[in-house]
């Protein structure tokens, strides 16, 4: 097995290296006659070493097939990886090295796990079957149940229907970590637990990035856990990333319409903080066939005519650190305007 990285060779923030690169990440699903669901369609972003990136978007937007192709569990029909600069499936990174460094965690904590494995044979499957000794296997495995808040003497020989859901997602959190991976899927990971079970799962977690040097890609509906949790976020529409940036600048100053929609419908803990945009009306449009230009356009309260003609690409917007998709929003200055059609082409 190999190590884990040391917290000397994490690199935390927004000047850090990316151990994850999609570059124009893109999954159709065809439908049959013809139609076929844009489901992620051609999303580039990184993820910086030691960072947990938030994904946040409407229900549909492609959070969890940009996470199933990210953990190659399904593959892009276009674009490529890169997994510390090395091409995910190419000569220096199989496939097979390359899944057990990028390792998931879903929302259903029960169907994660074999009923009929105990919690420790869970936890030392994916070990055993990449060649660790049963034996090393079953005490790494009662090693992780520690690091996650389970009595090894009390929850190594018992069955998955036999824990509660934050005991099953805990043990599900160990067997993500029993092949030494560096980066974690979290899809909806804490969704479906009580909101107390919920806090400790969350604390758990970030206690685990920092002791295993992980980096984390942390999907949720729920955009104040996201907050609690994320370093940076990135907001997905219709398969494709709209708004990219470190959380409380982001979540302060929302910069693309779509994110200042879907952070005004967000019950917030500072009346003070809430914005004044109108919530989001209707239901996104339909993958299969989405609008020209901006996807967001017919929805958008600051719409142009450029917006229904042309794509906005995803540039870099104010000072920092921050890439939007809108053409309302102008590299450098931090203002919104309505470019005219000729310059925006
Ligand atoms: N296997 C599939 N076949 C056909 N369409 C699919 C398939 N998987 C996902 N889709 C469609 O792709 C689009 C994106 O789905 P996805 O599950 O990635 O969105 P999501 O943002 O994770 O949604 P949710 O928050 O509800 O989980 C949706 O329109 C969905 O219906």
């Amino acid at each position: 097995m190999a190590e884990t990285p040391t917290l000397d060779e994490r690199d935390r923030g927004g000047a850090g290296t990316p151990l994850l690169e999609a570059r124009t990440l893109t999954k159709h699903f065809p439908l049959g006659g013809g139609a076929v669901v844009r489901a992620v369609d051609g999303v580039d972003f990184a993820v910086l070493k030691g960072e947990t990136l938030g994904v946040v978007g409407e229900s549909g937007c492609g959070k969890s097939t940009t996470a199933r192709v990210v953990m190659q569990l399904i593959a892009q029909d276009k674009g490529e990886m890169l997994f510390d600069g090395e091409i995910v499936g190419g000569l220096s990174l199989s496939l097979k090295e390359y899944r057990r460094q990028a390792q998931m965690v879903f929302q259903d904590s029960y169907a994660s796990l074999n009923p009929r494995l105990t919690i420790e044979d869970s936890i030392a499957f994916g070990p055993t079957v990449h060649g660790v000794s049963k034996q090393a296997a079953i005490l790494r495995a009662r090693d992780l149940l520690l690091r996650v808040g389970l009595d090894p003497a009390r929850f190594a020989a018992r069955y998955p229907h036999e824990l509660s859901g934050g005991q099953r997602q805990r043990v599900n959190i160990a067997r993500a970590l029993a092949l030494g991976p560096r980066l974690v899927i979290l899809d909806e990971a804490v969704s479906a637990l009580d909101k107390s079970v919920e806090a400790q799962v969350l604390n758990l977690l970030m206690d685990l990035r920092q002791e295993f040097g992980l980096t984390y890609i942390f999907i949720s509906h729920d955009l104040n856990v996201v907050r609690f949790i994320s370093d940076r976020v990135m907001v997905m529409y219709l398969g494709e990333v709209v708004e990219i940036g470190p959380v409380d600048e982001l979540y302060d100053d929302p910069r693309h319409p779509y994110t200042r929609a879907l952070l005004s419908a967000m019950p917030s803990m500072d009346p003070d903080n809430r914005t004044m945009e109108a919530p989001l009306a209707g239901d996104p449009p339909n993958p299969i066939n989405p609008p020209e230009g901006c996807r967001f356009h017919p929805r958008c309260p600051q719409a142009q005519t450029v917006c229904a003609k042309v794509k906005p690409v995803l540039a870099t917007a104010g000072e920092g650190a921050r890439q939007v998709a809108c053409h309302m929003e102008v590299a450098g200055s931090g203002h919104s305007r309505a470019p005219k059609l000729e310059e925006a082409a």
